[in-house]
């Protein structure tokens, strides 16, 4: 019960709320009865002095519920409030936790909506549920008591009318319910169609894509619109039905009324009180219908928010720290699959310290894959792996994480400053140490120029993407890790600047693994892996790869050819 949780700590605030909900309601239910008072002992007795009384009592009336409903609000603010910054802490807690598998299973514009739309939805629900949920119920027997003790024969037709309206809102709100669903799951792809198109906007252009992006836009937001419409002409049923009954019920107490008044059973005020309550508990059955579509979206955006914290990683954390060991990584017969299909099958490796791993082989051959099993972002499917003699599994995913610098394929940096970018290695690095790894990375030139508090976008879309992957590559050398994995991180940069950075990788005291699809990238390496189809076909240094492996021969003559055709 993620709610229960969420709202413990503001439990005595919404308590209060409520507590001051309810005396406003009282006062609202004193109310006809002080103006049947006017009307039968002031206005028919024609006596000044009872109407100005009343008239006093009505305005305490309003200034007490005034007063009540301040303090609600304040206190229901401040729950509600506190609520949602609750289970936005914990959402973000369970995401920090996410496997990439999660990760990818769940998609990040579907976890973006999920932690402010729906967390909004909910937000909103505690404060109606402190502010209305017990005000109309209590309005509505309170009117159909005070009605009892007025009349009892008249009282009946509010029994009669009362299930009535509250059929027609159980008929209307069990048809809105689906669509309110699918239009959240709708809202999700707008979201996701949004952040394609802004983060590709180049890449449309450049491919002249604006027409078709903007029809699957349309599309899609047609659809919401026919949905949205749908359920709202649904919706919108409910308030002219709600009113018909009532009004129904008004012309009985008015009819039956006058007979009981010229019985002289029934005074007037009395009938202007019991219009009065009649009317009360439309308006109650009214807000009350509203609360019930809160909750019917509300409960949609729970689902919506559970999913998200009752997804675990599967990969199990061990206890273990490393050791020193000459053997770094050991892959033995390692197969891997996505929920899609397999990326990598039978894989067996040995990297010892300070070798220099290149890792080569077509779009799509598994190297990525293979390098993101070492941090432990996926487990192998089958098959163990070692690092420094231990399998991986054992080890405290920090203690792990601490001995691999990850360079990923696309570069990311944060919000900040370039120094703020690169003390995410090693937040006690010195200037020495950041100065050395801009120096390994290449990145010296151009962070000297624009120094090392330059501001940095999010994303770091202030910088080029060559700029980008050099400080990417500096912010893995700078926690000086003992494996260092650079996943077609030298991609955006030139031939001569790639071969710098070869030659001051090699003075690092660290593992390297350089996945890339360039020949020149890896032929240095004391070993280069050639991947096709998740398999290895082949290991060696490159001069014995060109004399057996017929894949590496075949992509080295490529490239080469590559190179001539250029020239
Ligand atoms: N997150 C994922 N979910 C499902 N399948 C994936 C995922 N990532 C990769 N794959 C699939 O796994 C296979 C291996 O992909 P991988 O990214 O490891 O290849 P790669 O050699 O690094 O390719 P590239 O050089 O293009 O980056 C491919 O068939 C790919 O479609």
């Amino acid at each position: 019960m993620y709610w229960k949780k969420c709202i413990k700590p503001y439990r005595w605030q919404a308590i209060i709320g409520f507590f001051f909900k309810m005396t406003e309601a009282l006062f609202e239910l004193c109310v006809p009865m002080a103006v049947a008072r006017v009307i039968d002992y002031g206005v028919a007795k024609n006596d000044p002095q009872m109407i100005m009384k009343m008239a006093w009592v009505l305005f305490g009336l309003a200034i007490g519920g005034y007063c009540c409903a301040i303090v609600c609000q304040y206190f229901a603010s401040l729950s509600s409030q506190g609520f949602g910054t609750i289970m936005r802490r914990e959402m973000f807690n369970a995401i920090n936790d996410y496997d990439y598998d999660n990760l990818d299973e769940m998609g990040t514009p579907t976890l973006i909506t999920r932690i402010t739309n729906d967390v909004n939805q909910l937000q909103d629900l505690v404060a109606m549920t402190i502010r209305l949920v017990s005000r109309s119920p209590f309005l509505i027997i309170g009117s159909l008591v005070a009605a009892f003790m007025i009349n009892v024969q008249i009282a009946l037709i509010f029994l009669i009318i009362s299930p009535m309206i509250a059929f027609s809102i159980y008929w209307i709100m069990s048809h809105t319910q689906p669509l309110y669903r699918k239009i959240q799951s709708i809202l999700d792809e707008v979201s996701s169609l949004t952040r394609e198109n802004l983060s590709g906007v180049r890449v449309i252009r450049a491919f002249n894509k604006q027409k078709e992006e903007y029809q699957r836009f349309e599309e899609t937001i047609d659809r919401q619109t026919y949905t949205q419409r749908h359920a709202g002409n649904l919706a919108a049923l409910l308030n002219p039905a709600t009113t018909v009954i009532v009004n129904l019920g008004i012309i009985l107490i008015l009819y039956v009324g006058g007979i009981k008044i010229n019985a002289g059973s029934l005074t007037q005020g009395e009938v202007i009180a019991l219009i009065n309550y009649m009317n009360q508990i439309l308006l109650s059955m009214y807000v009350f219908s509203n609360v019930i579509l809160l909750y019917i979206k509300g409960s949609a955006s729970y689902k919506r928010v559970v999913e998200v914290l009752d997804m675990h990683s599967s990969i199990i954390e061990g206890h273990e720290s490393p050791t020193q060991n000459e053997e770094m990584i050991r892959f033995d017969h390692v197969s891997f699959s996505y929920k899609e299909g397999q990326a990598l099958s039978d894989v067996s490796f040995v990297v010892n310290k300070n070798e220099t791993i290149g890792i080569i082989g077509g779009t799509g051959a598994g190297k990525t894959s293979l390098v993101s099993l070492i941090p432990r972002f996926y487990d192998a499917t089958t098959g163990k792996i070692y690092i420094k003699g231990k399998p991986i599994s054992s080890y405290k995913f920090k203690s792990l994480r601490q001995l691999i610098g990850y360079v990923p394929q696309s570069a990311v940096l944060f919000k900040g400053s370039i120094r703020s970018n690169l003390l995410w290695g090693n937040k006690k690095a010195s200037n020495k140490d950041i100065e050395k790894a801009l120096e390994v990375s290449q990145a010296k030139e151009f962070v000297d120029k624009i120094g090392l508090d330059a501001t940095i976008e999010a994303y770091g879309k202030n910088v080029s993407g060559g700029q980008r992957q050099r400080l990417t590559i500096a912010r893995a050398i700078v926690k000086n890790p003992e494996i260092l994995i650079l996943d077609d991180s030298a991609s955006a940069l030139d031939f001569a600047t790639d071969a710098k950075l070869r030659k001051a990788l090699k003075t690092l005291d660290t593992t390297t693994l350089i996945v890339s699809q360039r020949v020149s990238s890896i032929a240095h390496a004391d070993k280069i892996i050639v991947l096709r189809h998740g398999e290895i076909v082949g290991i060696g240094t490159h001069d014995q790869l060109l004399k057996d492996c017929q894949v590496y021969q075949e992509i080295v003559q490529s490239q080469s050819e590559g190179d001539h055709h250029e020239k």
